[in-house]
């Protein structure tokens, strides 16, 4: 048998978890409660003039490690004063310590908008996202081109912003099919974790008219740029957030 990769072993254990939402309740009543849920306008805010800066409260990856304890209304309300457009708050429990509590808490400290960061795989998570955040995660890899347009729709539907992410030309096409208008480019292969920022410069010009956000791998104020100058309407900064929040503040004066 073949060594499975993170990604897969994640996608995996998120499926699993998808069946036990799916026990503890049915998708009407949760499709319900995501059409009620009043979201703030994640697209909007990455549109705005300037580079738009997503911080991002990770306690942990599979590739850093433990990365930093937080309070997350804590630490949200300090990033959104550092001036980040919107919050990404991770919600996988095993490899980056995260939960639905430290969305909700993140999001109720603060104003911004907020994206439930997590290996979706199942429906029932895509309208989990939509009960308590403005925007949902999906990574093109995990997906078949119909699927994707499918649950794109579906976060549509219940007011959420669906990113749509992507790593390579192929998941580039798939993302533009599924009806996407915001797109984000991984530089971190999730495959072996190595990160090249020229993964966005590359891929960035296959995908004028959708509004893009460059992910992982932004560390400096001079990545931030560099970004931006390659096309990027924001960065979704992490691991270097998590170490500085301050840094923040530079990468959002960018114009
Ligand atoms: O810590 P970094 O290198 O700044 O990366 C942030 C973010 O892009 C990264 O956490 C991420 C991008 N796509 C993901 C998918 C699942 C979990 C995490 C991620």
């Amino acid at each position: 048998m073949s060594r499975a990769t993170v990604l897969e072993e994640l996608a995996a254990a998120a499926l699993l978890r998808a069946g036990e939402l799916r026990e503890g309740t049915d998708l009407d009543t949760l499709y319900q409660e995501a059409l009620l849920f009043e979201k703030r306008d994640f697209a909007a805010a990455l549109g705005n003039p300037g580079l738009s800066v997503v911080s991002e409260i990770k306690r942990a990856s599979p590739s850093a490690g433990a990365i930093r304890e937080v309070d997350p209304a804590e630490w949200g309300g300090g990033y959104q004063r550092e001036g980040a457009s919107c919050l990404s708050v991770l919600t996988e429990p095993d490899r980056f310590k995260g939960s639905l509590e430290d969305l909700d808490a993140a999001r109720n400290n603060t104003t911004i908008p907020v994206i439930r960061k997590d290996f979706t795989v199942d429906e029932a998570q895509v309208l989990e996202a939509g009960t308590r955040a403005d925007a949902v995660l999906l990574i093109a890899a995990l997906f078949d081109a119909a699927t994707l347009a499918r649950y794109v729709s579906l976060a549509v539907e219940v007011g959420l912003t669906p990113l749509v992410e992507i790593h390579d030309e192929e998941e580039a096409d798939l993302a533009l099919e599924s009806g996407a208008r915001v797109i984000g480019v991984n530089n971190r292969n999730l495959k072996d974790f190595t990160v090249d920022l020229g993964t966005f410069e590359r891929l960035a010009p296959k995908l004028a008219g959708a509004t893009l956000v460059a992910e992982s791998g932004v560390r400096t104020v001079e990545d931030a740029r560099r970004m931006r100058d390659a096309g990027a309407d924001a960065v979704l900064v992490g691991e270097a957030a998590m170490r500085n929040p301050e840094l923040v503040a530079r990468m959002a004066s960018l114009t």
